[in-house]
C-alpha cells in the first residue's frame, strides 16, 4: 500500500516509528509536511499539491496534526477525504477532540463516566458554577490547552472565583471541573486502535503535582486495565469517531472517568513504558480497513 503520514516533524519519534512500521510490512510510506500541502478545490476533481506538483494517490493517510495547526491540518485531511483516500482519523473527529467542551458534551450523551463539569461565559454565574461541581477544591481548564498548561487547581471557592473571573476577563474559554482527588496525581493513558485498547500506561505526576503530564515531569509505567476501564476507553473513542486515539482516564471512587481524548497520541512514552509495537498496530489497522471512499462521518455532534 501507499501510505502518507501528515506530519510537520519527520524526525519526531512517533513519525519515525510509523514510517518504520509501515516499511517493515512492505508498504511505501511518505512523510508529508502538512503546512506545505495546498489544495486545488475543483468540482469533481479535488487534489492536493505539494512543492509544485500534484501528490500521487495514496491508499491511506495518517494525520499527525499538532494543536497549533488544527484549522489548516484538518482542512488538508478533509481534502484527502474528498479524494476518497482513507483517513485513519477523519477530520471531523479530530476537530471534535481539539475542543474539550465539545468532547465532554459528546461523551456525556453516551453515558461515559466524566468528572462533573461546568461551562459559562458570564461572570454572574460563577458562584452557581462552583456549587454545581461540588465546590472547592476544583479544577479550572482552558478549553484548548495541552501538555497540562492552562490546567489550574483552586483550593478554595474564593480562589476559584478570582481565577475564573481573571480568565473570563481575558476572554479565555474555560471549563470548571470537579477535582478527582483520589486519582492521586495519576492518570491512565489508553491507546485505542480500532475497537481495541492496544496499550495502556499509568502516568504519575511529579512530587506535589496534581497534573500527570510527562511534559510536567511525570513518569510512566505499564498498567493492567479493568474490564470497565477498557470498555470506557473504547466507548469514548467510538463516541468521538476516532480510530486511533489516546483516551485519558482518572481512577475515581465512582469508576473510570474520561478526562480527554487525544487524536494524535504520542508513541514514545507508551511504547517505552509498555515495550509494545503500537505503530505496528496502527499499520495493521490500515491494512484491514483502508478502502477507497470508506470514510464517512461517524458519531454525531
Ligand atoms: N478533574 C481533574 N481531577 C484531577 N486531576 C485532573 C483533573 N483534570 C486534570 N487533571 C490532571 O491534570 C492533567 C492535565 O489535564 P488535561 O489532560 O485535561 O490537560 P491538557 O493540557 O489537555 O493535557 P494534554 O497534554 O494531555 O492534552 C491530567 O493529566 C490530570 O493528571
Ligand atoms: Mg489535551
Ligand atoms: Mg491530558
Amino acid at each position: 500500500m501507499k501510505i502518507a503520514i501528515l506530519s510537520r516533524e519527520p524526525n519526531l519519534y512517533s513519525t519515525r516509528r510509523l514510517v518504520e512500521a509501515g516499511r517493515e510490512r512492505g508498504h511505501e510510506v511518505d512523510v508529508i509536511d502538512t503546512l506545505h500541502c495546498y489544495m486545488d478545490i475543483t468540482s469533481s476533481r479535488p487534489t492536493v499539491r505539494y512543492h509544485g506538483e500534484e501528490l500521487p494517490r495514496y491508499d491511506a493517510i495518517i494525520p499527525r496534526i499538532g494543536a497549533s495547526i488544527t484549522f489548516y491540518g484538518t482542512a488538508v485531511a478533509r481534502q484527502f477525504e474528498m479524494m476518497g483516500t482513507f483517513n485513519v482519523n477523519e477530520s471531523v473527529a479530530i476537530s471534535r477532540s481539539r475542543d474539550k467542551l465539545r468532547s465532554l458534551q459528546l461523551l456525556s450523551r453516551k453515558g461515559i463516566g466524566l468528572p462533573r463539569t461546568g461551562f459559562a461565559s458570564k461572570a454572574d454565574n460563577i458562584k452557581d458554577l462552583i456549587k454545581n461541581v461540588g465546590g472547592a477544591p476544583l479544577v479550572i481548564k482552558l478549553l484548548e490547552g495541552t501538555q497540562g498548561i492552562g490546567v489550574v487547581l483552586a483550593d478554595t471557592a474564593k480562589a476559584a472565583e478570582s481565577i475564573i473571573e481573571a480568565f473570563m476577563d481575558l476572554k479565555a474559554n474555560i471549563l470548571v471541573q470537579e477535582f478527582i482527588k483520589e486519582a492521586g496525581g495519576a492518570d491512565i493513558r489508553c491507546l485505542v486502535v480500532g475497537n481495541r485498547v492496544v496499550a495502556a500506561m499509568k502516568r504519575q505526576g511529579a512530587e506535589g503535582e496534581f497534573r500527570s503530564n510527562l511534559h510536567r515531569g511525570g513518569s510512566a509505567e505499564i498498567v493492567k486495565l479493568s474490564k470497565e476501564e477498557r470498555e470506557t476507553a473504547i466507548n469514548a473513542a467510538k463516541a468521538m469517531g476516532l480510530n486511533v486515539c489516546g483516551v485519558d482516564l482518572l481512577r475515581s471512587h465512582s469508576g473510570p472517568m474520561v478526562m480527554e481524548v487525544n487524536s494524535s497520541p504520542g508513541l514514545e512514552g507508551i511504547e517505552t513504558a509498555t515495550n509494545l509495537d503500537v505503530a505496528g498496530k496502527i499499520i495493521e489497522f490500515i491494512e484491514k480497513n483502508a478502502k477507497q471512499n470508506a470514510n464517512r462521518t461517524r458519531g454525531k455532534g
